[in-house]
């Protein structure tokens, strides 16, 4: 479905999903910035699901980024199970081996078809965090075949970081903090960039591109597509299409959101059905705060008769947690021997 929103008439809602308009946040007007933290308080509050438009990011960068994810998953299967997984998730993930098995919302006992290729903030080989060893930071894996495609893809994660900082006074003014409450733990954020490729392939009985799962991480950020797939849990129990907006990214909030609010943000589940006829790609971003940030219920989401709901625990153990439970990447250790099967 093509919901095509003409100049200056941009809607508010297509298909019960918040539209937040970010031009005149992004040009510095007047009263920009509490009118978009209200538009997002009121979406994260109910549907945990917005699309924005007017982001800034150039849409050749976008549309760039796709024909990389195509091109990594054009190249020979032995030669993308030769960049497997390493212990800190980032690299090849084959078809068929993980789904989220720790949802709480859906029984997901079929692995996913989608393959995907993880990667992390690319660090300096001097960078401290990278030089501690500890899990989740990297280092990153790259294709050496592939010209211009680090290049490339770190040109989007670049943009998409930068997004996500600009955006960082909008959360915290809907949470009625100051501005740049978040400013210090997104300095340096903790993301994940994913590039998925989801084969028009017939499902089983409860098996799906990426089954039900709610995300991990404070937002996500998905570039939309004109081939559909991605599917939202809505509050009355429904699935409900994502629509597809030219240039727009549907926006989620996750597990760190959720807990950091004290559940007043939604983390939702969503999914993705295996498309019909062509391949889908996906190229999801999905931003955390500094992995030694303490998740700790906001000042603003307590109160007499609101008492923070969920243990206080830094990003880095929470990753830990829903790594192992999930996309244990010693589940590919024999993928070498099964190469070109
Ligand atoms: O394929 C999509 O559109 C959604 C993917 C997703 O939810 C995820 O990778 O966590
Ligand atoms: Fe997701």
């Amino acid at each position: 479905m093509v919901a095509s929103l003409s100049h200056g008439q941009a809607r508010d809602r297509v298909a019960d999903i918040p539209v937040i308009d970010l031009a005149p946040y992004m040009s510095g007007e007047p009263g920009a910035l509490p009118h978009a933290a209200k538009e997002l308080r009121e979406a994260l509050e109910t549907i945990g699901f917005f699309i924005i438009i007017n982001h800034g990011v150039p849409r050749e960068l976008i549309a760039q980024t796709f024909a990389e994810a195509k091109r990594f998953h054009a190249q020979p299967m032995d030669v993308k199970t030769a960049l497997r997984m390493n212990e800190h998730n980032n690299g090849y993930m084959a078809m068929g081996r993980y789904a989220v098995w720790t949802s709480d919302v859906n029984d997901n006992d079929k692995p996913d078809l989608n393959e995907a290729f993880f990667l992390r903030r690319e660090r300096q080989p001097n960078d401290p965090l990278l030089q501690s060893g500890r899990l989740y930071v990297g280092p990153n894996r790259w294709p050496e075949n592939l010209d211009g495609f680090r290049e490339r893809v770190l040109q989007y994660t670049d943009a998409m970081d930068e997004l996500s900082r600009q955006l960082m006074p909008i959360c915290a003014t809907a949470l009625d903090l100051p501005p740049d409450y978040f400013d210090a733990a997104f300095a340096e954020s903790q993301f994940t960039f994913r590039l998925s490729h989801y084969p028009p392939v017939a499902a089983e009985v409860n098996q799906f591109g990426i089954a039900p799962h709610t995300d991990a991480n404070f937002l996500t950020f998905l570039a939309q597509t004109d081939v559909p797939g991605l599917q939202v849990r809505m509050p009355d129990g429904t699935w409900q299409d994502v629509p597809y907006i030219p240039d727009s990214y549907a926006v989620n909030s996750g597990d760190m959101m959720h807990r950091w609010t004290n559940g007043r943000f939604k983390s939702t589940p969503h999914r993705a059905v295996p498309p019909v006829g062509s391949d889908r790609y996906a190229i999801p971003f999905f931003l955390g705060p500094h992995i030694d940030t303490l998740i700790e219920c906001l000042p603003t989401c307590q109160g007499p008769g609101r008492p923070p709901r969920f243990e206080p625990m830094t990003y880095d153990a929470y990753l830990h947690w829903w790594y192992k439970a999930n996309y244990d990447a010693s589940l590919q250790d024999d993928l070498d021997d099964t190469a070109g099967d």
